[in-house]
This record gives C-alpha cells, sequence and structure tokens, in this order.
C-alpha cells in the first residue's frame, strides 16, 4: 500500500503499536515501517514483535522516511521538534495523531510550508476496527490526504471532517475505547456479583458490545429502535433501563464526552 515509500513514527507507544500491527496485518511491509523511540525496552520489544527498524534517533528516522506519523504525547511534541531542528522535516508529510494539536500548531512548529494530515484514530486498529477521522492543513494535497487515508483505511474505517470538530471526535472516538471497556468491566463484575464465572461474564460482556456494535451498523437503526426490541412490556430490560437512568447513565456519558472535548482542546495549548 505504501508504494515504495518509509513510514516513520517519531514515539513508538501504544497508539504507535495498534497502527503498527493493524499495518503489517493489512499487508504492509515491516521494511517499510521505521519507529524512532527513547526507551530501550520499548525498543526491543518493538523491534522483536514486529521486525521494523527501530532507532533512538528521531533525526535518522525523519530523514529516511517519506511520510513520518507524529505519535508523541501532545506536551511533548514541541520539545521534540525544537530538538530534532523543523528543517529536518522539510518535504515530509506530516501526519499528527496528537490530541489537541491543530494543523495549525503544527505548521507554527514544523514550519510554515509543512504538509500536515491531522488524523484521530482509537486503539481498536491494532485488530483492523480502529475509527480513524481525518482533516488536512492549509499545504496539504489531495494525494496527500489520500495517502494518509489509505494508511488508516488499512485499519478499520475513516471519515474526513472540518478541523473544528476534531476535538469532539477525540472525546468520543479517539477516547471512546476506554468507556467501553469501563462499562464491559462493570458488566462482568456485575455478573460476578450475580453468581457467573469472571471469564464466562467477561466473554458475554464483550460479545454483547460487538454484538450490538454490529447490529447498530449493519440495519442503520436508530439505537433507541433497536433498544426497544429487546425491552419487553414488563420485563427484565426495562427494570435494567430504569435504574440505569435513575443513576443518569445517559448524562454521565455525555458529560464525559464533553470533558474530553475540553481537554483535547486544552492539549493543545502551550
Ligand atoms: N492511546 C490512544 O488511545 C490514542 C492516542 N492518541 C495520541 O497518540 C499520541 C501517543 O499516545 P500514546 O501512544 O497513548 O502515548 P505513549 O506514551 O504510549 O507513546 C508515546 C511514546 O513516545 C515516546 N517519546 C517521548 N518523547 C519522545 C521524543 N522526544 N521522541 C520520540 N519519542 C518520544 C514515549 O516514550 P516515554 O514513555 O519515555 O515518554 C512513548 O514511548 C498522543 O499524542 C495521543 O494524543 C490518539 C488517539 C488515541
Ligand atoms: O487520552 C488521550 O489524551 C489520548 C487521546 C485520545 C485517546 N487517548
Amino acid at each position: 500500500m505504501l508504494k515504495g515509500s518509509t513510514l516513520g513514527f517519531i514515539g513508538g507507544g501504544n497508539m504507535a503499536e495498534a497502527i503498527i500491527k493493524g499495518l503489517l496485518a493489512g499487508g504492509v511491509a515491516a521494511a517499510d515501517v521505521m519507529v524512532a523511540e527513547p526507551v530501550a525496552a520499548r525498543r526491543e520489544y518493538l523491534h522483536g514483535t514486529y521486525g521494523i527498524d527501530v532507532c533512538a534517533d528521531n533525526g535518522r528516522v525523519a530523514a529516511a522516511a517519506d511520510a513520518l506519523v507524529m505519535a508523541v504525547k501532545p506536551q511533548v511534541f514541541r520539545g521534540m521538534v525544537a530538538a530534532l531542528g523543523p528543517a529536518g522535516l522539510d518535504g515530509k508529510l506530516l501526519i499528527s495523531i496528537m490530541a489537541g494539536i491543530t494543523t495549525a500548531d503544527m505548521e507554527e512548529v514544523c514550519g510554515s510550508a509543512a504538509r500536515v494530515i491531522r488524523v484521530m484514530p482509537n486503539t481498536p486498529a491494532l485488530v483492523l476496527e480502529g475509527a480513524s477521522t481525518l482533516c488536512r492543513g492549509r499545504n496539504a494535497t489531495d494525494d496527500d490526504l489520500f495517502f494518509a487515508t489509505g494508511i488508516f483505511d488499512l485499519v478499520g474505517t475513516t471519515c474526513v471532517v472540518e478541523e473544528k470538530l476534531m476535538d469532539a471526535v477525540t472525546g468520543v472516538s479517539g477516547c471512546g475505547p476506554a468507556y467501553v471497556f469501563l462499562f464491559m468491566e462493570a458488566l462482568s463484575d456485575a455478573g460476578v456479583k450475580n453468581g457467573l464465572p469472571r471469564d464466562v461474564a467477561t466473554r458475554l460482556a464483550a460479545q454483547t458490545v460487538l454484538g450490538a456494535a454490529r447490529l447498530l451498523l449493519e440495519t442503520g437503526d436508530h439505537p433507541g429502535v433497536l433498544k426497544e426490541k429487546v425491552t419487553s412490556p414488563g420485563g427484565s430490560t426495562i427494570a435494567g433501563i430504569a435504574s440505569l437512568e435513575r443513576d443518569a447513565f445517559r448524562g454521565a456519558v455525555m458529560a464525559a464526552v464533553d470533558a474530553a472535548t475540553a481537554r483535547s482542546a486544552e492539549l493543545g495549548k502551550k
């Protein structure tokens, strides 16, 4: 898919690994992927697990790569570019997955001519079920957006939005897997509380979320319609739903997304 281009990652943490694992599973050659990562144990792990070139030198990866995925924390981004020297990024397509860092921030720090694509992926990319949303900076071309979309298409679904929506995207799908894991953990705990063995409870929780998600995507029905089909008059589901409503479940989810969206915007500030 990279068609002879080399994709470099600056930062080899959780999200970089999720994308790399997905890319390799999707047919990208290990020889076309490089990572710069400061932690020796992490470098050994990434090289040993995926057979990719991993080094400690951001400059070496920047020089060798045609496109660079900026996969460090937003808080270290400016210092990282200052240490590298923005000139080291000249001519490269810069693909940022950093929460809160705008394409204008990228252009300010990396050079006013920088070609920037901003992406908000999520960790299910690891199993090729990622949700990645992209927008482009003022210098990025149609080909750049096509190239970046092609990368993230390999690890799940993609969509393109206006940049002003990217913090909301972060609050929903970037952070969303963590909310769903919290929900599944609670569902599993509740099963154990009611006598189920842990392995059975966890499997039921996960398959229920997976099945419900597929039902929603494949039918295209409104979630409320699908909820109604589970809920028998005077039955057990409505007893559970009434309890969730008393505890303001939906309000709690909306407040969580609001908080994450606001925090994403803050992360970009100097
Ligand atoms: N995790 C997620 O679900 C998602 C994350 N993101 C974004 O992805 C980015 C990475 O997040 P995540 O993978 O979770 O974070 P991690 O901390 O797991 O990964 C960042 C990696 O970059 C390394 N690093 C630190 N400083 C430098 C440097 N100067 N040069 C090169 N590498 C460096 C870190 O090393 P060390 O540990 O020593 O600091 C770490 O290994 C963030 O900007 C985040 O907003 C976006 C969507 C989802
Ligand atoms: O927690 C974070 O800030 C990152 C961005 C989206 C998911 N993880």
